[in-house]
Parts: structure tokens; sequence; C-alpha cells
């Protein structure tokens, strides 16, 4: 059963700024050379996450270590919460040391009733204009899944056999999250605290956040291709594991790119989507 609640629809502004130190610490984490970026050019799209954390005090962070959406959200009795997917409108660079007007609202909440319990599906609209332009330079919905306690029921997915063959894998490491965490400002625990990630939510490792997986899939984007990305799309169908080799697939149709990824164990685990103009 599906019912739409109306928007919750209360716009939160913030001013955020495209911050030089930010960036390079970001390629940092990419083994990218920081020294490569000044003020004036233009942030890599698929970077905007480090403009787009919330800024939730400590004692408003949930139970999970979770910052929350950046804007209000009623309680809804779900503990739990998983990324499901992201969509992202490149309209305009942003460059960096640019200032910035953030707008975030709920966008929709969808509740379920599922085989796994009850499920809400929130989705967050964020807009992203530099001072000097009435219109957005970027537009990014996220859809975060909010479930119940763990029950009996792994997560994981059933195994499959073996990654597809011709794939290019990469491994995030206990390294790796921690710092994407660090530069979003997320505390969530399945990303950093390994026995709450394996007693409490019933994960066999930590989970790699599908941001994290996202800026992979761009990152190889930009290496391969080297085409400006100006839409994106994201959905994660299954966790992916900290220390398990991640096998990426990239197939061309037209002006549009389709990056599968698998586990390890050959589980088709995010699809992403990417147009170019
Ligand atoms: C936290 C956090 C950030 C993160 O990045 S967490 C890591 C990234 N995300 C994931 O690893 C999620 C991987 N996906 C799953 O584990 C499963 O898909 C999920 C979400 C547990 C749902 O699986 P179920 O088997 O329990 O449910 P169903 O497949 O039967 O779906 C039930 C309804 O939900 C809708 N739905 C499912 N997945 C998605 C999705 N990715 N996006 C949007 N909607 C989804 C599905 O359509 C079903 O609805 P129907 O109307 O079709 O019944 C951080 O920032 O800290």
């Amino acid at each position: 059963m599906t019912t739409d609640q109306p928007e919750y629809g209360n716009l939160v502004t913030r001013q955020e700024t495209c911050a030089l130190a930010t960036v390079r610490r970001v390629a940092a984490m990419l083994d990218v050379d920081p020294n490569t970026f000044a003020n004036g050019d233009s942030l890599p799209r698929g970077w905007q996450f480090i403009l787009l954390a919330a800024d939730s005090r400590r004692s408003e962070i949930r139970s999970d270590g979770f910052p929350g959406l950046g804007v209000p959200l009623p309680d809804l009795g779900l503990p739990r919460l998983l990324l499901g997917g992201r969509s992202v409108e490149y309209r305009r660079d942003i460059p960096i040391g640019s200032n910035l007007l953030r707008k975030s609202r709920i966008q929709k909440v969808s509740h379920k009733e599922t085989l796994s319990g009850q499920m809400a599906i929130v989705t967050i609209e964020h807009e992203l204009n530099t001072v000097d332009e009435p219109e957005p330079a970027l537009v990014e919905f996220q859809t975060y899944i909010m479930m119940s306690a763990a029950t009996n029921r792994t997560p994981t997915a059933p195994a499959e056999g073996a990654p597809p063959a011709g794939a290019v894998s990469v491994t995030p490491d206990d390294t790796l999250l921690f710092q994407y965490s660090a530069l979003g400002f997320n505390s969530h625990k399945i990303h950093l605290d390994r026995a709450y990630a394996r007693e409490t939510e019933g994960f066999t490792d930590l989970v790699v956040n599908g941001g994290l997986a996202t800026l992979l899939f761009t990152e190889h984007f930009r290496k391969e291709v080297g085409q400006k990305m100006t839409t994106l799309r994201t959905k994660h169908l299954a966790p992916l594991f900290c220390a398990r080799p991640i096998s990426i697939l990239m197939d061309r149709d037209g002006e549009s790119w389709r990056l599968e990824a698998f586990d390890d164990r050959g589980v088709r685990a995010m699809e992403m989507l990417v147009t170019t103009a």
C-alpha cells in the first residue's frame, strides 16, 4: 500500500561557500593533486556533496548517528535509513570560491507496507544558486528509504556468482569511508562503526555511502569520457561493503551512459545514468 503525504514544504535556505580548502581535500581523498585547483576554477561535476551537508546540532543527531536531512521532517518512527537514489541536473558550473544560496525542502513522503515492514520513501530537493544568478546552477533530488528496526531478515542480497568480466574494479577502504563521511559532515554509524553496522543493523560490514559510490562512478566517467555531465540519476539496489571490490561497467547509448556496479559476489548493487550536453 502506498500513501502519498502532502508536501511538508518548509523551505530551508542556507549560505554555502564552495571553499578551495574543502575542494583540495576532496581531491586528496580521490588521490588527485590538490594543487591543480584554484579559486575561480569550476567545481568538478559530482563533487557537490560538500555543499549539501546537514548542519544539525549534536543534540538533534539520530540514534543511528545520521545528522538528518537538513530540513524538518517529523519523526516517522522508522529508525533505519538508506539512500535509495539521486537525480541531479547540472545547469551551470559552480566556481570554486563562490558564495551560494542553498534552498532545501522535502518534496515528497510516501508510506509503504512491504514484506520487510513499514517503509517511508522521502524525497528531498536541493537547489544551489550562485548569488549573482536568479536561476539555480544545480538541482538535486535525493531519495531516502526509511525503515523499521532490523529484523532477522538479512539485508544482504542473495549471491549471484562472480562479477562480470571486463569491469573496472575499485575497493573502498575504512579510510576512504571515513574521509567521505567527514567531508560531508555525515556521522551515520553504518559507514563508520563496524560493530553498529553488524550488530544493530545486521549488515555484514561497514556500508559504502551511496554518495561515495556515486562519486567513484562520476570520477570514473570524468577520467574515461571526459565530457561534462548535464544530468545524472542513480538507484541503489543492494548495499556495497567496505574492503570488497566493486566492479564498474560502463555502456554508451548515444548521448547517454549507463554505469552499473556489482559487488564481489556478482550482485548488481547500483546503476547510474548520465547524460552530457
Ligand atoms: C545512510 C546514508 C547513505 C547511504 O548511502 S546508504 C547506502 C546506499 N544505499 C543502499 O545501499 C540501499 C540499497 N538498497 C537496498 O538495500 C534495498 O533496495 C532496500 C532499500 C532495503 C529495499 O529493498 P526491499 O527488498 O526491502 O524492498 P523492495 O525492493 O521490495 O522495495 C519496496 C518499495 O521501496 C521502493 N524502493 C526500493 N528501493 C528503492 C530505491 N533505491 N529508490 C526508490 N524506491 C525504492 C520500491 O519501489 C518498492 O515500492 P513499490 O511501490 O514498488 O512496492 C547516509 O547518508 O548516511
